[in-house]
């Protein structure tokens, strides 16, 4: 089998390894992991029986496809330290670091054309349920892509994007599961206002929630006549929705869309 190599053992390399674990999509035994501490690679690589190696530029002497999963400040020294190896290789590079272009990895590793793949996934992942954004580098081959098209999309879903769009996804779909966390919070510190414990009231936010957003991908009407068809006449909801949009609530989410691209803009 193909090996899978990840640099960086944090949140996000964790949610991808562990969805596919749940679905066997990747055997254990097929995954190789470094990351800055042997106490945190470490302990999960036994835990989940993954193959924990000693360095960055072991993972990419043992895995034909590696994943960055670092963070945007590190990802220079990361690449600087495996950029020889990568060459010698010919492996597949998969970069999941919001705020950095390909042109920007290549530029790193220097002139020899490296097959790379930019991905922005969200944490949703790990319950086989996310959505991760593709773009490719014109030295990476069909094959290479429909293969981590494929590794991903049992992740949940997956779309091609226009690298110029990126940041525009990292707010709708790699940072907007903490805003909908958010949301569920404060629907069900509200409840908690009124009586239900906090346990109750967040599953009943929840599966709301997650109902209405089922609603959504499978209905043939937009969101605005969902609204409508929820609002009684003179009934409670539209009471709830004026009060929303009273302290701002469409505002609000602009906003914090704006926030999370122009911070991905200036990594
Ligand atoms: N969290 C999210 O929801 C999403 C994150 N991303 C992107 O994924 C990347 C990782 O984010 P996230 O997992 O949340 O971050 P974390 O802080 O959870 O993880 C970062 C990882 O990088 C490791 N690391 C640090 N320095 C090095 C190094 N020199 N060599 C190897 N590994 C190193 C850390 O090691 P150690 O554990 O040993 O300290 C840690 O495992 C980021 O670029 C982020 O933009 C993309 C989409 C969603
Ligand atoms: O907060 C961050 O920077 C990363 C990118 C998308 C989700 N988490």
């Amino acid at each position: 089998m193909v090996k899978i190599g990840f640099i960086g053992a944090g949140n996000m390399a964790r949610a991808i390894i562990n969805g596919w674990l749940a679905t066997g999509k990747v055997a254990a035994a097929d995954i190789l992991i470094h990351s800055a501490h042997r106490q945190s690679y470490g302990p999960y690589a036994e835990e989940k029986g993954l193959v924990p190696v000693e360095s960055n530029k072991e993972v990419v002497e043992q895995a034909e496809i590696v994943f960055l999963a670092v963070k945007p400040l590190v990802l220079g020294s990361v690449l600087a330290e495996i950029k020889q190896d990568v060459q010698t290789k010919k492996s597949v590079l998969v970069s999941m670091v919001s705020g950095v272009s390909l042109a920007e990895i290549q530029e790193v590793l220097g002139n020899g054309k490296v097959e790379l793949l930019r991905i922005m996934p969200n944490v949703n992942v790990e319950i086989n349920e996310g959505i991760t954004a593709l773009a490719g580098n014109p030295t990476l081959t069909d094959e290479h892509y429909h293969f981590c098209e494929d590794l991903l999309n049992t992740l949940g879903k997956t779309t091609p994007l226009a690298e110029k769009d990126f940041s525009t996804f990292v707010a709708l779909g790699g940072s907007s599961p903490a805003f909908v966390y958010f949301f569920i919070d404060s629907l069900a510190r509200a409840g908690v206002k009124y009586g239900l414990t906090k346990k109750q009231a967040t599953e009943i936010a929840a599966q709301a929630v997650m109902g209405s957003a089922k609603k959504i991908l499978v209905a043939s009407k937009t969101p605005w006549e969902l609204v409508d068809a929820v609002s009684s006449p003179g009934g409670t909801t539209v009471a709830g929705l004026l009060a929303m949009e009273e302290a701002g609530f469409m505002t609000s989410i602009v906003k914090a869309v704006d926030a999370t691209i122009a911070k991905d803009q200036k990594k």
